[in-house]
């Protein structure tokens, strides 16, 4: 099958500075892949560089078997973050003025909730609503390619899991689906991740490839908040999940060591490491290189 973006050693940078960092990444037809990365990390300025908006300083990009470019988007739909929208418009002027631009006369139904505020300006229909807009004209023109930066942030968890029943729809049909996101249970919802850190790739694979072979100590402790001090005050990283404290990628015997010192008693247990613990670590291992 042949990739629908490759995107080969890619480096952009803005005067002395480095956004995107000799990142490498595939997208097959039928692919989620996530970008992740905290803020400033260079996803969106490789999102932009793959969409033809920005050039790459350095390797080599192909979206569709070519160089980016404006005409590629006949067969892809964007999301940006700012979702694009002509906020005075109504909705269904929002609508026909994407469905000119790209000469569809097939228009699918609105869903209903957008189909409930028809009339309104999309500036006035809430986030949700305008996600899933944004979402609606970016697919009018049944895009292959779909490029989604940060799609459901700010939104309730409804409309997010709305938005990802839209996504894995289009990627079971066969579109491929390039998203960045701050969630880690969105994260997980995709086929493959690319995890980038300072304009770097410091990890990619599934979620179980990236997390394997990381184990997280969990604390059980009738004295939780002392254990938690306890660990966070000997410089471990720790974080408190409901009254455990979970400290990932250290030894179990430096965990208690830190308990001992503190006089706090718990009882420890180890547990494959989630994925945020596993970025966190990653995260920290690229920081201290740098
Ligand atoms: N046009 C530009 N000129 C100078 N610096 C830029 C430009 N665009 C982005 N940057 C810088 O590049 C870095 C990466 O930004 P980018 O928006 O790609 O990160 P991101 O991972 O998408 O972050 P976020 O999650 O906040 O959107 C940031 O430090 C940003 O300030």
């Amino acid at each position: 099958m042949s990739a629908v973006v490759v995107a080969e050693n890619i480096t952009k940078k803005f005067g002395e500075f480095t956004a995107v960092d000799d990142v490498s990444l595939r997208l097959e037809p039928g692919e989620i892949v996530g970008l992740l990365g905290a803020n400033g990390a260079g996803k969106t300025t490789l999102l932009r560089v793959l969409l033809g908006l920005e050039v790459a300083t350095d390797g080599r990009a192909e979206v569709f078997g070519s160089a980016p470019a404006s005409s590629d988007r006949h067969a892809l739909g964007y999301v940006p973050q700012g979702l694009g929208l002509y906020l005075e418009l109504t909705v269904d002027q929002n609508v026909a003025f994407v469905a000119e631009a790209f000469g569809v006369d097939d228009l699918p139904p609105l869903p209903p909730t957008l189909a409930e505020v028809r009339d309104r300006q999309a500036a006035s229909i809430g986030l949700g609503r305008q996600r899933q807009l944004a979402f609606h004209c970016a697919l009018l023109h049944r895009p292959t390619l779909l490029i989604l930066d940060e799609p459901t942030s700010g939104v309730d968890p409804l409309a997010r899991a709305r938005l990802w029943d839209t996504i894995h729809e289009q990627a079971e049909n066969g579109v491929a689906v390039l998203v960045t996101t701050h969630y880690m249970q969105e994260a997980e919802q995709c086929s493959r991740l690319v995890m980038m850190s300072r304009g770097k790739k410091v990890a990619a694979g599934t979620t179980a490839e990236i997390t394997s072979g990381t184990r997280a100590v969990v604390v059980h402790a009738d004295d939780w908040a002392g254990a938690f001090a306890a660990l966070g005050d000997a410089d471990l990283p720790v974080v408190l999940s409901g009254r455990t404290s979970r400290v990932a990628g250290t030894a179990p015997d430096e965990v208690s060591a830190a308990l001992r010192d503190a006089g706090v008693e718990a009882r420890l247990e180890e547990v494959p490491a989630t994925l945020e613990e596993t970025m966190v670590l990653v995260e920290r291992a690229a920081r201290d290189e740098a």
